[in-house]
């Protein structure tokens, strides 16, 4: 490995204590790639090896050899294992995989959310990385007859094996399945040097092949008939190098024809890498934009800035964010670096996408979960390579092994989206971006209309002047897990936050007015409809005007649930606390009543289960039943559904959004997943149909997230240019969430729930772990929150505070029962937090618990 960066502290460490080591016996603590463990087990280290942290290895493994992750050094081999039965380390089968910087992120990630490692690289591993390494046997040389004259069966068998293969060469798994004793067989052969035992690199994810046609010829071309003369044409005019099956299509040709071209030395037809990226639909090349003066002032703000320096992009929606990304991006890649961009959902991917790939061309490519596994393997091996190029991702993609990195941008950074709440590690690519940006030394942007009250405190302290301590410490662990090697307590960067502002609109375009419709009135004036009168009106008009509009409904399916109008009796999930929706599928198609928690789906009843009756109603409305009330009330309208349900299939989003672009429908009905970047410029109109689902939510954050949300709806209006209207219809007009979404008022809004957060210790104002437990188990899972509670209750220190046990909001979803325990940390506090190891053995096996560190979600 050539450069290795010093900045990785803890990798720093491990270095040293490997040449200390040199002269002692050297213990090795490895992660096995072996599914069901998660234990660290330690080996020796043969004199003849070299090793650092974070290479590949092959070691023997039970009866196997299995791939396996160098961790650290040690200098006792555990108390509790004689050091005559560790096993040695077979070999390095991949040195350097991990630059020091990326093994240190992830030694962070894994410190700083409670996981042990290999939970870490798994969620930065794309699937199938760590296939196992093979163990191979080889016949060295000819083999003279009778030289296994005094061998056992077992050795002589093998070797006849062996003789018999055309290669001379079987995997030691197949020789072990073939053979009895096969393992004493081949020490045998290896001890006589008949055979050679060798390891073969991990079998990755194959790389796909294709036939590619490459033109070698000079001109002199006599021997052609015009047929060939004219593919050879063809080739040349495609740049001389094209896959065979394209070509064959371009000519019309059959493989024979090129098969003669070869045989006369014309082209070149041999199999190349095909990386199965995912392709993105050819668009027209864009040239950057002439800046605004705000915009300018952010991209040179931007491109001056130093190391890891932070800054909020605070931009109104419509005020040209992705213009400033585009232009700090370009000189990083001129440069010879690359850019990371995280967004927050695949269903605006696209448009963004889009948008890059018009600028960048075929340097931007995409990494998300909902990519193939080769897809992921490919874009994985392509990002490696180092050329600069930028890689557009959700969450997972901070994990982009991109070398060479000049920036990271975060998209719509207030999106809840970016933190993972299961599986583990329950990483928020927000707090992952600052230790990578600090790792990398590149400067990290996070963009967004609607900040996060976390960035917003960091940029005031930077007004302020407090925060000028480079990192603050976190509390430190009593004891460490023994799955991390970063001996230091994970710190988090409490860097101030340079702020820029793009306070309007391009070509300053006005923010939508919005109105404020409240319901209650409604009713009072004899309007039972789900749609107020102003929203009808604009609906109605919407179609004369030849403009678009968008309808915002915060759930989907059809209805929230199902009561009984004779007995009350609500219909529910039979695994899951929770009432059924109801998704009306297509007319004449039997009802169905759907679990939005595990998926459980029933038929719908004709009559109440528990008393008979025949009168059962739907309550709440969801997209479905929106869009039934359009096609009742407005039948000339023409609409896309736009929300889960519909865009379940590769590529749905792309064609729903597409379709509308094109105008194909006047109306887009759709969830939270449309709120977000959403970039049309022939909307004029918006309908909140009830925002009271938002606000009324027994969540700390519930006013945030309510307050984002709709301001990101509202924001989609009004942005070509025809003037845009919001139309927010509500129980509860007074709402003080309502009145700044109404009046465009960020910052007011944040600073008054900023002082509930501190009245409350709630973050960004102090921190909070929660632990999650579960079980199928009632009593099991009751019993072990109370038992992990006494124990928390037997540390406390001043500083932090336990809420709870409590069963969760929702107590039992897919069967399993679930309870939580709280912790509340006071800021600026460095409480000892409780040794978690001891927490885990508090559980018995039929309790799950997952620690989530800094949780967005408390339901
Ligand atoms: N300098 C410019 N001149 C002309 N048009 C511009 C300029 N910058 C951006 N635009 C256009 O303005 C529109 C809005 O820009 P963009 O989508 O980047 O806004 P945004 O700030 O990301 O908004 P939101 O937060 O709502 O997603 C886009 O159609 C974009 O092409
Ligand atoms: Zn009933
Ligand atoms: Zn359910």
């Amino acid at each position: 490995m050539v450069g290795v960066n010093l900045t990785g502290r803890s990798v720093v460490a491990e270095l040293q204590g490997y040449y200390q080591s040199q002269t002692n016996q050297r213990w090795l603590e490895v992660l096995v790639d072996c599914p069901g463990t998660q234990e660290i087990y330690t080996y020796k280290l043969p004199a003849q090896l070299t090793v650092q942290p974070g290479d590949i290895l092959s070691v023997p493994f039970g009866a196997n050899q299995v791939g396996a992750i160098a961790l650290r050094f040690v200098e006792q081999p555990p108390v509790d294992l004689s050091p005559d039965k560790i096993r040695a380390v077979e070999d390095v089968v991949s040195r350097g995989f991990f630059p020091p910087a990326y093994w240190e992120l992830l030694n962070r990630v894994a410190a700083y959310y409670y996981t042990p490692l290999i939970a870490a690289i798994r969620v930065a591993l794309p699937p199938g990385l760590l296939g196992r390494s093979q163990r191979r046997i080889k016949l060295i040389g000819e083999i003279k007859p009778g030289v296994d004259a005094f061998c056992t069966p077992a050795a002589k068998e093998i070797l006849a094996l062996l003789q018999a293969q055309p290669n001379k060469d079987y995997s030691f798994v197949y020789l072990q399945r073939q053979v009895r004793n096969a393992y004493r067989g081949v020490r045998e052969l290896l001890r006589l040097s008949l055979v050679e035992s060798y390891l073969e690199p991990p079998r990755l994810t194959r790389p796909k092949l294709q036939k590619a046609v490459t033109l070698v010829s000079t001109g002199l071309e006599r021997d052609l008939t015009s047929r060939q003369q004219e593919i050879l044409d063809v080739l040349r005019r495609q740049g001389g190098d094209i896959w065979l099956s394209e070509l064959l299509r371009l000519c019309n040709a059959s493989p024979s024809t090129l098969k003669t071209l070869e045989q006369k030395g014309y082209v070149v037809i041999e199999e190349r890498e095909m990386l199965r990226q995912e392709q993105g639909v050819l668009q027209a090349a864009d040239a950057p934009k002439t800046l605004t003066a705000a915009q300018l002032q952010a991209v040179e703000a931007i491109t001056q800035l130093e190391g890891c320096d932070r800054v909020l992009l605070h931009g109104v929606t419509g005020s040209g964010k992705t213009e400033v990304y585009l232009q700090a991006i370009a000189p990083i890649l001129s440069q010879g670096k690359s850019a990371l961009v995280l967004v927050p959902e695949i269903g605006l991917t696209p448009q963004l996408t889009d948008r890059f790939r018009a600028r960048f061309g075929s340097k931007v490519c995409v990494y998300h979960s909902a990519l193939s596994d080769g897809e992921r393997y490919d874009t994985w091996r392509q990002m490696l390579l180092g050329e600069p190029q930028v890689v557009i991702g959700t969450r997972s993609a901070i994990f982009a092994p991109l070398p060479r990195l000049g920036l990271i941008i975060l998209d719509e950074e207030h999106d809840s989206s970016f933190k993972q709440d299961s599986p583990i590690p329950t990483y928020h690519a927000r707090t992952v971006a600052q230790w990578r940006a600090e790792l990398e030394n590149c400067p990290l942007v996070l963009g967004s209309a609607t900040p996060s009250l976390e960035s917003w405190i960091s940029v005031r302290k930077r007004e302020s002047g407090v925060g000028s301590r480079e990192s603050e410490e976190l509390p430190t662990t009593v004891n460490h897990q023994p799955s991390t090697i970063n001996r230091q307590p994970s710190t988090i960067n409490h860097q101030p936050t340079h702020y820029l502002s793009l306070p309007e609109r391009i070509q300053s375009r006005p923010l939508p007015p919005v109105e404020v419709v409240d319901m209650r009135q409604e009713i009072q004036e004899g309007n039972r409809s789900i749609f107020s009168r102003s929203l009808s009106e604009a609906l109605q008009q919407l179609q004369a005007r030849g403009q678009q509009g968008i309808l915002f409904i915060h759930r989907r399916g059809h209805s929230t649930f199902v009561s009984c109008r004779s007995c009350g009796y609500v219909l529910e999930c039979p695994a899951c606390d929770v009432s059924l929706s109801y998704h009306h599928v297509e007319e004449g198609a039997p009802q169905l009543l759907r679990c939005h928690y595990c998926n459980y789906s029933q038929s719908h009843p004709r009559n109440c289960p528990e008393c008979g009756s025949p009168y059962l109603k739907f309550f709440g409305s969801g997209t479905q039943r929106v869009a039934q009330e359009i096609t009742r009330l407005f039948p000339q309208l023409r609409f896309i559904r736009f929300d889960s349900d519909t865009t379940r299939t590769k590529g749905a989003h792309r064609t729903l959004l597409t379709q509308f672009a094109n105008r194909e429908a006047d109306l887009l009905i759709g969830t939270q997943m449309l709120t977000k970047g959403l970039d049309l410029p022939q909307v004029t109109l918006i309908g909140v149909v009830a925002a009271d689902g938002l606000l009324h939510l027994p969540d700390y954050r519930a006013a945030e997230r309510a307050f984002q949300t709709l301001t990101q709806v509202a924001g989609r209006a009004g942005r070509g240019d025809d003037p845009g209207r919001v139309i927010l219809q509500t129980y509860t007009p007074d709402h003080p969430v309502i009145q700044a979404v109404q009046q465009h008022e960020y910052e007011r809004f944040v600073e008054a729930e900023l002082q509930q957060r501190v009245a409350l210790n709630y973050p960004p104002h102090g921190r909070l772990i929660l632990l999650r437990l579960s079980s199928v188990e009632a009593s099991a899972v009751e019993n072990t929150a109370q038992a992990i509670a006494s124990y928390f209750n037997n540390y406390i220190t001043p500083g932090w505070e336990i809420l709870g046990p409590a069963p969760a909001n929702i107590l039992r979803v897919a069967n399993r029962y679930r309870w939580q325990i709280l912790l509340k940390i006071a800021p600026d506090l460095q409480p000892v937090l409780p040794d978690w190891q001891q927490v885990r053995s508090l559980c018995p096996h039929n309790v799950s618990l997952t620690i989530d560190v800094d949780p967005l979600n408390l339901m």
